[in-house]
């Protein structure tokens, strides 16, 4: 700020574009006149207004280490310029800024790439996920220890397409046929439809929503990203901080560097979206999916149209542009089997489910007691039944568990009861807690 003087080019705050750059007319103590690219002229102050780097390169620098100036203007147009050429990777030091392309960029992944990128030392070339695949893994190889990779941004930036990428690049680097002949990469793609229906909503920002930065603080991760470096196996790990659910892909290397196996790990749902959603967004895609099942199987578990259950109905948002629920069903069930989920447990699975959206459709009334509340009609003994069937637990004692608060002393068990506000919470309560436990399994 202090080299500002007029005729210098600065970067002034534009409610439109962000940041728009221009020159300075007049300074007047520290209000500062500037004329705009677009022709405006802007009174800013001083202590708003940031130098702009004039021997920049026309096409951006591939590493923001190299600016003149590292503030957010500098920052932003620097991504913006790149991105503009379809230059989506830009380095700060040894971080990789990955912009969303939004579109297909075949060439950027193909085999060609990875073999450029195989071996050659971080910053040698271009910016790619490739390199920080490579840097990660040469790391873990030379020094014998695990390493981890952290994928951080908000929803919808491109974490998911990023580790896989990250994947892929992995799997040509430790190359290793798994059952049946397929890669580990493929394996672990493959259970992704099941994580996804469980795991995944849509939010207002992502149709497919897994992960933002809300939930999972720097810190942990640091915790988390330190606590590696003492596993003497030799893995790598990737973080997928997020508030849905956060995401933990391991993938593990024989002393020869080839894959030997890979794990997944779910941490951090977010339980209350099971009973509390607001429009536009939706639940967890499985209920979605499990309303558009089979008939027989519909009757089986006693649904309908998603638009009968309060779980369901608080949003108006039902269908998904592009997506088939009643085809996704099917696909999630086939996921199910190829990750060796059997019949048994597939069924055990949807009752669960289903017994979630019956719960949440059981409303209460006044009791005749002070304090305490009962099931407000035949609609809501409908469901309490269907859920205990569903459950396969005693009827009596799942009313029990809705209407009353058990409390445990050192000297005896007392059961209250709940007057009908309670009783509607403990009944979202049960609902979180039976969807939270079956994510966990
Ligand atoms: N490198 C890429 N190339 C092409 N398209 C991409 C890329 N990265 C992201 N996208 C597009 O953006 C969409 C959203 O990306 P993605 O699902 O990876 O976001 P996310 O960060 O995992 O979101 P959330 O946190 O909400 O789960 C993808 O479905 C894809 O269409």
């Amino acid at each position: 700020m202090t080299n500002i003087i007029v005729g210098s080019e600065v970067w002034v705050e534009d409610p439109s574009v962000a940041w728009i750059d221009g020159e300075v007319l007049k300074i007047n103590g520290e209000e500062v006149e500037i004329h705009t690219t677009d022709g405006k002229t802007v009174i800013a102050s001083l202590s708003k207004i940031y130098s702009k780097d004039v021997e920049a390169p026309a096409g951006g620098v591939d590493d923001m280490t190299k600016l003149s100036y590292l503030h957010e203007p500098g920052v932003l147009h620097n991504l913006s310029t790149r991105y503009q050429l379809n230059e989506i990777y830009t380095y700060t030091g040894n971080i990789l800024i990955a912009v969303n392309p939004f579109k297909r960029l075949p060439k950027l992944y193909d085999a060609k790439m990875m073999e450029r990128y195989k071996g050659a030392a971080l910053g040698e070339l271009d910016p790619h996920v490739f390199a920080i695949a490579d840097a990660a893994f040469r790391a873990m190889v030379n020094e014998g220890k695990s390493n981890s990779i952290l994928v951080s941004g908000e929803s919808g930036a491109g974490k998911t397409e990023t580790t896989k990428m990250l994947m892929r690049y992995l799997a040509y680097l430790g190359g290793h046929k798994g059952t049946e002949g397929r890669t580990v990469e493929q394996q672990i793609l493959e259970s992704n439809p099941v994580l996804e229906a469980f795991g995944n909503a849509k939010t207002v920002r992502n149709d497919n929503s897994r992960c933002n930065t809300a939930t999972l603080s720097n810190e942990l991760i640091g915790t988390l990203a330190h606590l590696l470096q003492f596993i003497t196996f030799i893995y790598i790990y990737f973080f997928l901080n997020c508030s849905r659910f956060g995401k933990f892909v391991e993938i593990q290397f024989d002393k020869q560097t080839r894959i030997s196996g890979a794990a997944i790990r779910t941490y951090l749902l977010e339980r209350s979206r099971v009973c509390q959603i607001s429009d536009p967004e939706r639940n967890y895609h499985c209920f979605y999916l499990l309303c558009a099942a089979p008939p027989e199987e519909i009757k089986k578990y006693k649904l309908g149209d998603p638009r009968s259950f309060r779980y369901l109905n608080q949003s108006k948002c039902y269908e998904l542009d592009g997506v088939n629920d009643s085809h996704d069903y099917l696909a999630t069930r086939r996921a199910m089997g190829v990750v060796g989920m059997n019949e048994k447990e597939q069924d055990a699975i949807f009752r669960v489910l289903a017994s979630v959206l019956h719960l949440g459709n059981i409303d209460f009334s006044k009791g005749k007691e002070v304090d305490s509340s009962v099931l407000k009609d035949d609609k809501s003994k409908f469901h309490l039944r269907t859920a205990a069937e569903l459950l396969m637990c005693d009827l009596q004692e799942l009313e029990d568990a809705l209407l009353k608060r058990v409390m445990v002393t050192p000297e005896e068990v007392i059961k209250r009861s709940l007057d009908p506000v309670g009783a509607s919470v403990s009944r979202d309560g049960l609902a979180k807690t039976l969807y939270s436990r079956l994510f966990d399994w």
